[in-house]
Formats: C-alpha cells, sequence, structure tokens
C-alpha cells in the first residue's frame, strides 16, 4: 500500500484534453472518445510499389478533429476543383486526429491522461488501439519503455505512481495491483503465469467483468510494472508478416486496479464542528466506528491483433488460421459496436460471440470512460483498411458508456483486508511485545527466587553450625560440672578417695545395682542379637536350600529335554525305517508280480511246444527238466493243481490285510498251513486247502531300491530285547525316551510286517511251485499234451529248459530277498 509522501511534482494535465475533470461523471457521449493517429509512412512504403512512387493519402486539418482521406491528396489540396470527384475523398471528424509527426507524449496527454487518472477516483476506464495490422497500435500503445518514445503503457504507470505520492490528502491510501493477458486464437491466458490458460469471462455485480483465475499482482511501483509488462510482452504471441516484420497475433490486455481508501479527517472548531472538534455524523457508523471511503478504479489497456486482408499479408498455414481469428473477433467487435450504435430500439448487443468483445463489454457502452484509438497508415495501398478503420471508428463514435465512480463500501474490498490484517498484526506485535516484557519479568522474578533459595540454604547451614557449636559448649559445661561434682564430692568426703568410697557398703550396693542392670541390659541385648543372628542363618540355610532344590530342578528339566529330543529323534528314525520298510514291501509285491506274470507267460509257451513235441513224436528228456528246475520239481510233489486247470491265468497282484496275514504268517508252504493266493474275482483261495479267508486285494506301487531294515547293535548286557524284525528295539534307555504305548504300537506294526512279508514269501513260493509242476508234467507227457492241443513243433524244447532255468534262479534270488529282508 501507498502512503501519500513524495518529493513529486503533481503530473501536469493538458488543458486540451479529452476529458475535463472538473466535470465529474460527464455525459454519456464523453465517456466514450475516438481519436484516429495517423502513423509516418514506412522506408517500404516509402520506395513506392512497383512503378508507382509512394502517395500520401490522409491529411488532418486545422483544429485537429477533421481527416480527409483521399486517393488523390494533391488534387484535393490544390482545390482542382472537379478533379476531386474523379478520386474517392472522405473527411471524418473525431475527437481528435494526430498526424504522423505527432510525438507519443501528445497522444498520451492529450487522449489518454484524463482517463488514466479518473481510474484514481474510482471510475473504470479503458484505452482500445484499433487498426489495420501494421499501422502503430503496439507502438502508441507500448512504445519505447523509456525516452520519448514511451507509449501509453508506461506514461500510464508513471502517472498513476506520481499521483498517489502527490496526493495532498494524507489519510488517502492506494493499493495498485496489474495483470496481464492474451486472447490467442480466441483463448485467454495470462501472460504472468504462462501455466494459466484457457482462461474463463465472468461477471458479478460487484467486480463487473472479470478473468477468472487471472493472477493478479501488487505493484509498489513503476518499475515493478514494466518488469511485469516486459515479462508478459516476452511471453504475447507475434510473428513477421509482409505487413509487419514484429505483428501481434493476439489482443493483449494490461489490467491496472487501483483501490483507494480515505478517512474522513476529524472537524476542528474552524470547520464549524460543534464543541470545537471530533468526527462529523456522517463520518461514523452505527457502531461507532469511522466508515471510510474506498474507491475502485480498473484500467484496461487493450492493444487488439490487426485486421489484415489475407491476400495483402500473404499469410498462410498456421498465419492464415490466425488471421481469421483476428478478423473474426474484431469482426465481433464491429458488430457490438453497430449493435451499440443502433439508433432503434435498443437491440441485443452480441458480446458473447467472442472473447473479445466479452471481455471490453465493460469498456463499450457500459460503466467506463474510453477512448478508441484508430490507427491508419497514410501510403495509397492502404487506403481501403485505411477507409475501413475510418469508417469503424466513426460509428464507435456514436457508443454511450455509463461511467460511474466506484464505490466499494463491501468489506470484502481487498484494500480493506490488508487494513484489517494490518491491524491484526499489529495487536499481534503489541501483544507479543508484551509477552516479551512478560517474560522478562518472570526471568528477574526465577533469579530472585533463586537468589532467596540460596540465601535460606546459607542460613540454615550457619544455623546447623551453631546449633553444634552450641552442643559442644553444652557437653563441655556438662563435662566440667561433672568434674566439678566430682571434686566437690571429693572435699566433701574431706580428701579421701574413691575406692575410700566404693568401700562404704551402701555405695558398694548401689554400685553393684548398677553394675547389674548393666549388664543384664547388655546381656538380653546379647541374646536378642544372637537370635537375630541365629534367625538369619536359618534363612540363610533356607535360601541356599532352595537354591540347590532349583538348580536340581534345573538339571533334572534340561536332562528331561534332552530325553525329550532323543526320543522325538528316535520317533521320527523309526517312522523312516517303516516307510522304507513299507516301500520295500511294494517292491517285493511288484516283482512278485512280474515273475508271476513271467512265468504265466512261460508256462503258456511251454504248453505249447509240448503240444509240438508230441507232433514230432519227441519229448524232452524229464530228467534235464528235472534237473534244470531243482528243488522247484522235487518239493512240489505231486500236490499242485491238474494239468489244464489254467490257476496261473486266474492269479492277480495280491496282498494281505495285516489282520488276515497274521494267520497265514505262522507257518512257511508245507501241507497243512494256509497259502493265500486272490483270485481275479477278488476270493482269497488257500493253495493247501479249500476254505476262504477274508483278505482284500492292494495295488502293488513301486519298489524302494537298496532298503536295509536298520537295527540297532546288540546291546551288551543283555537287557535289549529284540523287537521284531523291522528294527524296532526296546531296553531301559529306550523305556525312557519312548512311551510303553508307542514301542507297543511300533512292536505291532513291526509283527505285521514280519508276518505279510512271510506270507508273500509264500504265495511266491506256492504259485513258482504250481506252475512249474505244470509246465514239468506238460513236457513231460508231450503225446498226451499234443493230443489235447492238437499236435505242435517242438524243435525248441532245450531253449523252454534254459528259460526255466534262468526263471527259476530269478525266482530264487527274490526268494531270497525276501528271506534276507525279513532276518535283516
Ligand atoms: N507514430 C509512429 N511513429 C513512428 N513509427 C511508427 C509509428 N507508428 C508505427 N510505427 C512503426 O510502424 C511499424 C509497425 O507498427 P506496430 O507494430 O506498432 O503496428 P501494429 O498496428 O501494432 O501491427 P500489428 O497489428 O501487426 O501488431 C513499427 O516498426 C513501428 O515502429
Amino acid at each position: 500500500m501507498l502512503g501519500v509522501s513524495s518529493n513529486y511534482p503533481p503530473p501536469p494535465l493538458e488543458e486540451d484534453g479529452l476529458y475535463n475533470q472538473a466535470s465529474g461523471e460527464g455525459s454519456a457521449s464523453e465517456n466514450f472518445k475516438v481519436v484516429v493517429r495517423i502513423r509516418p509512412p514506412l522506408r517500404r512504403e516509402l520506395q513506392g510499389s512497383g512503378l508507382r512512387a509512394y502517395q500520401c493519402t490522409t491529411a488532418v486539418e486545422s483544429g485537429d478533429r477533421n481527416v480527409i482521406l483521399s486517393e488523390n491528396l494533391q488534387a484535393v489540396i490544390n482545390q482542382h476543383g472537379g478533379i476531386t470527384d474523379l478520386y474517392n475523398t472522405y473527411r471524418f471528424t473525431f475527437d481528435c486526429v494526430y498526424d504522423q509527426q505527432c510525438p507519443q507524449e501528445r497522444v498520451y496527454r492529450q487522449s489518454a491522461q484524463q482517463v488514466v487518472l479518473s481510474i484514481l477516483q474510482g471510475y473504470n476506464a479503458a484505452i482500445i488501439a484499433y487498426g489495420q495490422t501494421g499501422t502503430g497500435k503496439t507502438y502508441t500503445m507500448e512504445g519505447a519503455m523509456e525516452g520519448p518514445d514511451r507509449g501509453i503503457i508506461p506514461r500510464t504507470v508513471e502517472d498513476i505512481f506520481t499521483f498517489i505520492v502527490n496526493d495532498p490528502e494524507p489519510s488517502s491510501k492506494y493499493l495498485v495491483r496489474s495483470s496481464y493477458l492474451q486472447i490467442y486464437n480466441e483463448v485467454v491466458s495470462d501472460l504472468l503465469k504462462p501455466e494459466r490458460s484457457s482462461l474463463a469471462i465472468r461477471e458479478d455485480r460487484r467486480r463487473g467483468v472479470f478473468v477468472e483465475g487471472l493472477s493478479e499482482w501488487v505493484v509498489r511501483s513503476p518499475a515493478e510494472v514494466y518488469g511485469l509488462i516486459q515479462r508478459g510482452q516476452s511471453l504475447r504471441a507475434t510473428g513477421a508478416t509482409k505487413l509487419n516484420e514484429v505483428s501481434s497475433r493476439s489482443h493483449a490486455v494490461c489490467v491496472i486496479i487501483v483501490e483507494k481508501c480515505t478517512t474522513p479527517q476529524q472537524q476542528t472548531a474552524a470547520d464549524g464542528g460543534e464543541g470545537g472538534g471530533g468526527w462529523r455524523a456522517a463520518d461514523v457508523d452505527a457502531s461507532g466506528q469511522i466508515i471510510q471511503s474506498i474507491k475502485v478504479g480498473k484500467l484496461n489497456l487493450v492493444d487488439l491483433a490487426g485486421s489484415e486482408r489475407v491476400h495483402v499479408t500473404g499469410a498462410v498455414g498456421r498465419r492464415l488460421e490466425e488471421s481469421k481469428k483476428i478478423n473474426a473477433s474484431l469482426s465481433a467487435l464491429g458488430n457490438v459496436i453497430a449493435a451499440l450504435t443502433d439508433r432503434r430500439e435498443r437491440s441485443h448487443i452480441p458480446y458473447r460471440d467472442s472473447k473479445l468483445t466479452r471481455l471490453l463489454e465493460d469498456s463499450l457502452g457500459g460503466n467506463c470512460r474510453t477512448t478508441m484509438i484508430a490507427t491508419i497508415a497514410p501510403s495509397l495501398e492502404a487506403f481501403q483498411e485505411s477507409l475501413s478503420t475510418l469508417k469503424f471508428a466513426n460509428r464507435a463514435k456514436n457508443i454511450q458508456n455509463e461511467a460511474h465512480v466506484n464505490e466499494d463500501v463491501d468489506q470484502r474490498t481487498l484494500l480493506r483486508k490488508y487494513e484489517r490484517e494490518l491491524r491484526r498484526l499489529r495487536d499481534e506485535l503489541a501483544r507479543r511485545s508484551r509477552n516479551v516484557v512478560d517474560k522478562r519479568a518472570l526471568l528477574v522474578a526465577e533469579e530472585q527466587a533463586k537468589r532467596a533459595e540460596a540465601d535460606k540454604l546459607a542460613a540454615l547451614t550457619a544455623l546447623q553450625e551453631r546449633s553444634r557449636e552450641f552442643l559442644r559448649e553444652k557437653e563441655e559445661k556438662r563435662a566440667l560440672e561433672l568434674k566439678i561434682q566430682a571434686m566437690q564430692s571429693q572435699l566433701l568426703s574431706g580428701g579421701g578417695s574413691s575406692a575410700v568410697l566404693t568401700e562404704v557398703p551402701a555405695v558398694r550396693a548401689m554400685v553393684q545395682r548398677e553394675a547389674n542392670k548393666v549388664k543384664e541390659y547388655y546381656e538380653a541385648r546379647i541374646r536378642a542379637l544372637e537370635a537375630e543372628r541365629q534367625d538369619a542363618e536359618g534363612h540363610a540355610a533356607e535360601v541356599d536350600r532352595y537354591k540347590q532344590l532349583l538348580l536340581k530342578q534345573r538339571d533334572i528339566m534340561i536332562a528331561l529335554t534332552a530325553r525329550l529330543n532323543e526320543r522325538d529323534e528316535r520317533i521320527t528314525n523309526l517312522q523312516e525305517e517303516l516307510d522304507a520298510y513299507d516301500r520295500y514291501q511294494r517292491q517285493l509285491e511288484d516283482q512278485l508280480d512280474a515273475k508271476t506274470a513271467e512265468l504265466i507267460s512261460l508256462r503258456k509257451a511251454a504248453v505249447e511246444h509240448a503240444s509240438g513235441g508230441a507232433a514230432g513224436s519227441r519229448g524232452v528228456d524229464p530228467m534235464a527238466l528235472q534237473s534244470a528246475l531243482g528243488d522247484w520239481s522235487l518239493s512240489q510233489g505231486g500236490r499242485g493243481p491238474a494239468p489244464g486247470e489254467q490257476l496261473a491265468e486266474m492269479l492277480v497282484p495280491l496282498s494281505i490285510r495285516p489282520g488276515a496275514a497274521a494267520s497265514a504268517a505262522g507257518g512257511g508252504v508245507g501241507p497243512g498251513r494256509p497259502q493265500l493266493v486272490y483270485t481275479a474275482d477278488g476270493t482269497a483261495v488257500d493253495l493247501q486247502g479249500p476254505e476262504s479267508l477274508d483278505v482284500t486285494p492292494r495295488r502293488a506301487t513301486a519298489p524302494a531300491a537298496n532298503w536295509r531294515p536298520h537295527l540297532p547293535p546288540p546291546a551288551q548286557d543283555g537287557t535289549a530285547a529284540a523287537a521284531g524284525t523291522n528294527g524296532v528295539h526296546t531296553g531301559q534307555t529306550e523305556a525312557s525316551v519312548a512311551s510303553p504305548g508307542e514301542v507297543a504300537e511300533l512292536r505291532a506294526a513291526a509283527l505285521t510286517a514280519a508276518k505279510e512279508r512271510s506270507a508273500l514269501q509264500q504265495i511266491l513260493d506256492s504259485k513258482v511251485r504250481v506252475m512249474l509242476a505244470d509246465i514239468i508234467k506238460q513236457v513231460s507227457d508231450p503225446h498226451a499234451h499234443a493230443a489235447a492241443n492238437g499236435g505242435g513243433d517242438t524243435a525248441s524244447q532245450p531253449q523252454l529248459l534254459g528259460r526255466l532255468a534262468a526263471l527259476e534262479q530269478l525266482v530264487l534270488r527274490v526268494s531270497e530277498a525276501i528271506g534276507s529282508s525279513g532276518t535283516g
């Protein structure tokens, strides 16, 4: 916020300015001024075009209000009568016309300054530069930032701040804010915050038309505003065209908002105030608060993009698109002006047809003091564009604006907010200052308290010292008294010694009594102490005992834990062994099945062969077969099934249930002992007898490779006893590790497994024997068999014998394996 204190001289106001400062709000027509500025010819124009030399088409008549535009200006000037009729010549009257040589300063002073400064009184104002491309709009609005070529914007900024600092009213306070935006291709963007684009234009009662999200920058000096403008200019869309090397391709609007706050002054006696001073009633509200006046003025400094004829500028591609957009928005502007100046009943004003007209709604026919500066070029090539610009400006002349002071009594006004904030901060500062004072006082008080404490301590120490001295003195005094007493008593006894005194019976008795008393006291005390000591000793012993007990318990716990661990490990091992045994058992079953199948096929082959032998009248030597089969042929002893019984074909892989197998496990192969096989329908058949048993078929699985049951080393003292063939054993050591239930369970499982194995062995034996017997029978009686089968070839009988021998070896090996696994 700017206070008013400076040595700057107040800005001089142009006497022939377009606005009369004293005229207040002025008439509606006074609030919209149109001026024309003709720029000097450019070098390019002076060189002429083609064969035609440069020709000036514009002239300003004296009085600076009329402009003549003619295709043959010289003829007009020379007043060649009818010749002028041959050429197009136009005369327009405006609020002011500036010729080619008019300096920037004059344009500003006459056409802009009053408008600009009116914002300090709370008016809205606008200066709009309109014209064909390359005619000097940007030059007029911006120009140079320094020197005589400074345009309207830099001069405006200077004047605003000069005015503020020269305001004679000491209670006036100002807040100046600035924004800078562009409309490029119908998109509104913030030139001071490039990331903010596609901004929306809104309107409300308090702010009028405004751009939502547009950044506003509080500025306190012209330099700050220049900084913003330069930043914005660097981002503004420009491009080189045929008519202008640096052509603005966007409409740019520099916004300056000034809030002015004035506080009424107290009246003095000289003012005629009652009681010789105080506030006027009008200056104070109902709550006794002084009413401040806040005025808000907004200035739009608009540099439009230039209209252009595309065939003249030769725009293509992106430039062409830009041109179309520029022309479209300028055409919308023309439509708005046409609607505003329509003499008929006020018709609809198409502000919303383009972003530009929407944004300039206040400036065109609204609450605003507006100056439109129409720029034209003087050359003959620009004649048509100059004519259309002058016609446009001439129409705009009729726009009527209703400007009024924007006095804001709304508490939301920024200036008020700042004031409130300032007040709050001042209060805060005062409060904190008070706090600082309070804290200092507290520190002093604390210091004093500490000192007092130290003093008190010193006083106490001194007192204690004095008490000790007093006691010492008292002791000494007492000792002295005793001494005197003793001396006196000696005196009383007439100078006799103490030994003499003790010889007096009464004294002796008294001394004895006293001595006894002392003795009793000390004896009692010693006794009590002794009792206490004994008590303590007893406690100590007890504690010791507890300690020992606890140590023992800990050792026991450790031992038990170790044993438990050991037992767990052993159980795991046993479990693993049982698993391995299971696998091995399944392997044996598989082997058994395989061999059984092989035997069947061999038997079939033998049967077929025997039939062939009969046909050839030659049989196998039974003795040779007998010797090849060895024990197998001998042990079957004619007990097997009759030839052709086809028993083997009925065999399937089998297993015996533990319960059922138990009965079969009691003996090996032999008469009277059951030999169980399963028939295809699942019935168990005892190969030794006809009765059926309760057994169930089980599927064989893959055999385990190198399993051997694990057996513990034999016990040295003979206490450990073998529990079975599966390696489970028990003894005193294990008994303390595995529970009896678990051991019994394991033992039962081992027993069952052994029985199963034994049963399997028996089955294998019996099956082999049955089949061999069948084969032998067929081979040794080839004729009978041949007769039964219709004859056959016996040429491969020796081969058959060889295979049988091999089979026998295999079977033997399997049996051995079963046997060895059983015995470990
Ligand atoms: N009054 C003047 N005095 C001297 N030179 C001028 C004047 N007006 C314009 N010029 C020069 O004319 C050229 C074009 O001016 P300027 O760029 O301001 O035109 P413009 O109307 O803004 O163009 P556009 O619409 O393409 O942006 C510039 O080189 C500028 O310096």
